[in-house]
């Protein structure tokens, strides 16, 4: 089920626990479900079944596991500033790194963590930052022959990253993070989200546990996990990660690729088998490429795996031993 990784494993040394989605759903205990049907039906991704059942079993214990570590990290951001004697400190805010690949379904994890979170006392502010605005822009990928590796680590301005989320972290307000556009498949310009000091961020994307060579001169470099307070990854068989891009592409081009100022306009006028291939190169070339060269060898470092099956319902959880 869980394919190669072996740390996965269900011995006594794995760093997991691992847990059937009936055995992870007990975990909610008595969390009042705050959503209705019709806010989960906004809050998904096109082609993304979740419904209040899956909320329900699902995500109500990740929302209670989360806000405990949140509760724990406030106590001690208090306890350290009693024992240092300050009381000018300022609290920052707890990031959740969400991580996964393209089409697996993290924007709808992301979204339904983020209402979730923001219904418990002691997390009323929660904000969620993509990392695709953080791609170079289409002109510099196209000049350093990027194109073909949009989502690759090289294609993101990762010193853009770990500035953002040091800012984040230092407790800075009104810190600004570039916006991408699907539409026009390209960062927009001159257009950012402005995050001031949340209770918690959620930070996702495909790289976010990705770590870097260290450089040879003996810099410090930061990862962008350096600055997590928790990490998920989304995680299904590949044979099905494949079949939602395919799709959800299919899809789009009866919706989003309709408008002609969509990237991909010129696929909605293509017949079905022609739109396919199109979608399957993509799939092929870009994205299981880098799901496997990238993105997978980065599925131990979370703290806890949603693994999906078929239909996008989560059907194991495997969250870390502490
Ligand atoms: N070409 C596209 N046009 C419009 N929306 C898109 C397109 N590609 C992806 N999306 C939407 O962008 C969001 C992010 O997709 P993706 O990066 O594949 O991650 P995930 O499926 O894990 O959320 C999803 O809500 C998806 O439906
Ligand atoms: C924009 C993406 C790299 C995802 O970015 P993320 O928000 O995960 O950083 C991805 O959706 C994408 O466009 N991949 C390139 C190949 C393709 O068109 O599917």
């Amino acid at each position: 089920m869980w394919e190669t990784i072996d740390q996965l494993s269900p011995s006594k040394y794995s760093p997991y626990r691992l847990f059937s989605a009936d055995e992870w759903a007990e975990f909610r205990a008595d969390t009042p479900l705050t959503l209705t049907a019709e806010e989960v039906k906004r809050l998904r991704s096109l082609g993304d079944p979740i419904d209040l059942d899956e909320v329900r079993r699902i995500y109500l214990s990740l929302s209670r596991l989360l806000s405990a570590h949140v509760e724990a990290s406030q106590l001690l951001f208090r306890q350290r500033q009693q024992f240092l004697k300050m009381d000018d400190a300022v609290k920052t805010p707890f990031i959740i790194g969400v991580a996964g690949s393209v089409a697996v379904g993290k924007s709808t994890t992301a979204r339904v963590l983020k209402e979730l979170l923001a219904r418990w006392p002691s997390s009323p502010k929660v904000d969620l930052v993509t990392t695709d605005g953080f791609l170079y822009p289409n002109s510099v990928l196209r000049s350093q022959n990027l194109m073909e590796r949009k989502g690759f680590p090289d294609s993101y301005d990762v010193g853009a990253v770990l500035r953002f989320l040091s800012s984040i972290k230092a407790g800075m307000s009104n810190v600004r993070a570039p916006v991408y556009s699907h539409l026009t498949y390209d960062v927009v310009p001159g257009e950012y989200i402005t995050i001031d000091r949340p209770d918690i961020l959620i930070f996702e994307g495909i790289n976010v546990l990705q770590v870097r060579d260290l450089p040879e001169d003996g810099k410090t470099v930061p990862f962008v996990s350096d600055f997590f307070d928790f990490s998920i990854y989304m995680d299904a068989e590949t044979a099905e990660i494949r079949k939602w891009y395919i799709d959800r592409f299919m899809r789009l081009r009866e919706t989003a690729f309709r408008d002609p100022q969509s990237f991909f306009h010129r696929y909605s006028q293509l017949s079905d088998d022609a739109a396919r291939s199109i979608a399957e190169g993509l799939w092929n070339n870009i994205n299981l490429k880098n799901l496997k060269e990238n993105i997978l060898p980065t599925r131990p470092r979370a703290d806890l795996i949603l693994r999906k099956g078929a239909n996008h319902f989560v059907e194991e959880v495997a969250l870390r031993k502490i």
